[in-house]
């Protein structure tokens, strides 16, 4: 579904002639329907490596494909959910969900109950006509969620998208998450920094190592595709976690050597 190959991407630093070498040779293959978390070290070109994907950033080589097709622009099967709240505060939610389909040459009508059916998907249609800033943090991310899965994109790039969020509300989110991936078939691509969160939610952890980040290893679940938060106390999970925080901290002390 989702392949990229020997992706590096360097900036220009902040003084003339420096470079800031962001990725390195990054090799990853996604499946179709994969649910697919990425955690490293604190700059260690996550959120590049998602920029890039979304086609917001060219790489500087190396290549990204969706089956196949070479990527350098968004790509219309692609839907991207950041961190930072991107509603408009003007708007009532239902029309903030709708502003996510004004290019999709449906309707109104046909935009309206799609709409809605992305608001019922993740559980705040009742707020349809309310204003964002009548709802929490987490029912806005919710709406943010919506809008983005409103166009059914086929691949969702989330980039620590419950990171402004309580420990409770994050968990009641990550359960609505994986109930919306069963039941939509999406690959998700997750970024986080929370290891707890990686775990429940994935089938494969890619672990990045310090920048310039690369695929230091990637860590497959042992949980079932029901997982939910109640999980979370299992061997499994605990073993798994471990596991996690073990390759983070190689990758960390990695860092401070550099
Ligand atoms: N537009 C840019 N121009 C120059 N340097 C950049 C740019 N974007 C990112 N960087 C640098 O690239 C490196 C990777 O940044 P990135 O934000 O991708 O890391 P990250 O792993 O997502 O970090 P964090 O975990 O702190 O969110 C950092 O050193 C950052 O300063």
């Amino acid at each position: 579904m989702l392949q990229i190959s020997k992706l590096c991407k360097t900036f220009s630093g902040e003084r003339p002639g420096q470079e800031v070498n962001a990725l390195t040779d990054v090799d990853l293959y996604i499946e179709e329907g994969e649910f697919v978390s990425v955690i490293g070290p604190s700059g260690c070109g996550k959120s590049t490596l998602m920029d890039v994907v979304a086609g917001l950033e060219r790489p500087t080589s190396g290549t990204v494909s969706i089956r196949e097709e070479v990527i350098d622009r968004p790509h219309p099967d692609v839907g991207v959910v950041f961190q930072q709240d991107a509603t408009f505060p003007w708007l009532t939610n239902l029309q903030n969900v709708m502003f996510g389909l004004c290019r999709s040459g449906l309707s109104k009508k046909d935009r309206t109950r799609r709409a809605m059916e992305a608001l019922e998907l993740v559980g705040v249609e009742s707020f349809a006509n309310h204003h964002p800033s009548q709802l929490s943090g987490g029912m806005r991310q919710r709406v943010n969620i919506a809008r983005v899965i409103a166009a059914r994109p086929k691949i969702l790039l989330m980039d620590e998208p419950f990171a402004a969020l309580d420990e409770q509300t994050r968990l009641r989110l990550g359960d609505e998450l994986l109930r919306i991936w069963r039941e939509t078939g999406a690959t998700i691509v997750f970024i986080t920094h929370g290891l707890s969160e990686a775990a429940m939610l994935s089938d494969r952890i890619v672990v990045m190592s310090a920048r310039p980040g690369r695929v230091r290893e990637i860590v497959t679940s042992p949980l079932p595709r029901s997982r939910t938060s109640d999980d979370i106390g299992s061997p499994s999970f605990a073993e798994l976690t471990g596991r996690l925080w073990e390759n983070l901290s190689h990758a960390e002390e990695r860092k401070a050597a550099v």
